[in-house]
């Protein structure tokens, strides 16, 4: 299967000479299309920071990451950014919303710097997700006068309205409690059986257990792989079960 991603031996530090040191020590990635996967590891190993990388959010000190083939290094920066918003969609922990916007115009708003003309086609779009997602009748709200959870399937909905290749999520449920994070994993699912791809960075094993594919980090290398695709169909109690055991015998 084709790729989206391509990393190969990504280093990234922070600090300055004496303490300097690799948060990132020479990591390679393949994310193939329509993939689901997720990286685990404790707070420090380096989880965000590679998502950053490999988004082109954050530039990289070596190494290589591809976008559909094409170097990242290689774009100019408006051609980076227009690859972001076209390509990748972004979910994180906290939704940024414009506090003066109602959801419905922050979900359009990313999407309206490029096509102007089209506004009705866009809030088309937004109205129809927002109908997925279970937020139709919020469109007027104002972002602090819904929940946490309804916020967050606002920010799915923005994610998804330049129809991205692949998802980015960074703690997506970790301010949520656990019947919303649940259904805002079903989403996730969803999304990637339609075809786009799936990254997530979590601490929780029950989120993990929802992948394909999991990369345990550790000080800023990947030091285990477990793919749990062959689990398909067995239920969620056993893939957790597998991804709480790799966990102990890592030490995570
Ligand atoms: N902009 C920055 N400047 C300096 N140090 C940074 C910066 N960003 C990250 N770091 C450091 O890099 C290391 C890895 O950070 P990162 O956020 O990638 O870890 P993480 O695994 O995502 O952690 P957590 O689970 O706590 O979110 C940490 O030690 C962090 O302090």
């Amino acid at each position: 299967m084709d790729k989206v991603i391509t990393a190969e031996k990504i280093v990234k530090s922070f600090g300055e000479a004496a303490e300097k040191r690799n948060v990132l020590d020479k990591v390679s990635v393949e994310i193939a299309e329509g993939e689901f996967v997720a990286v685990m590891g404790p707070s420090g190993s380096g989880k965000s920071t590679l998502m950053f990388a490999l988004s082109g959010m954050d530039d990289i000190d070596l190494g290589k990451v591809a976008f559909e083939g094409r170097d990242l290094v290689s774009l100019k920066n408006n051609e980076l950014a227009d690859m972001r918003r076209t390509k990748m969609g972004f979910v994180f922990q906290q939704p940024t919303f414009l506090q003066n916007l109602n959801i419905l115009d922050n979900i359009i708003l990313p999407s309206m710097r490029d096509n102007k003309k089209d506004r009705p086609k866009i809030i088309e779009k937004a109205r129809k997700l927002m109908k997925e997602v279970g937020i139709s009748e919020l469109e007027n709200r104002g972002i602090k006068k819904v929940s946490g959870g309804q916020l967050q399937r606002a920010g799915i909905c923005r994610a998804l309205m330049s129809n991205p290749k692949i998802i980015f999520g960074d703690e997506p449920t970790g301010a949520l409690n656990s019947k919303s994070a649940e259904e805002i994993m079903n989403l996730f699912s969803e999304i990637n059986k339609e075809g786009t791809a799936v990254m997530i960075v979590t601490h929780d094993a029950k989120i993990a257990a929802r992948s394909e594919r999991i990369m345990f980090m550790v000080d800023g290398k990947i030091v285990h792989e477990l793919t749990l695709s062959k689990y398909e169909g067995a239920d969620i109690d056993r893939r957790v079960e597998k991804v709480t055991g790799k966990m102990l015998e890592l030490g995570i």
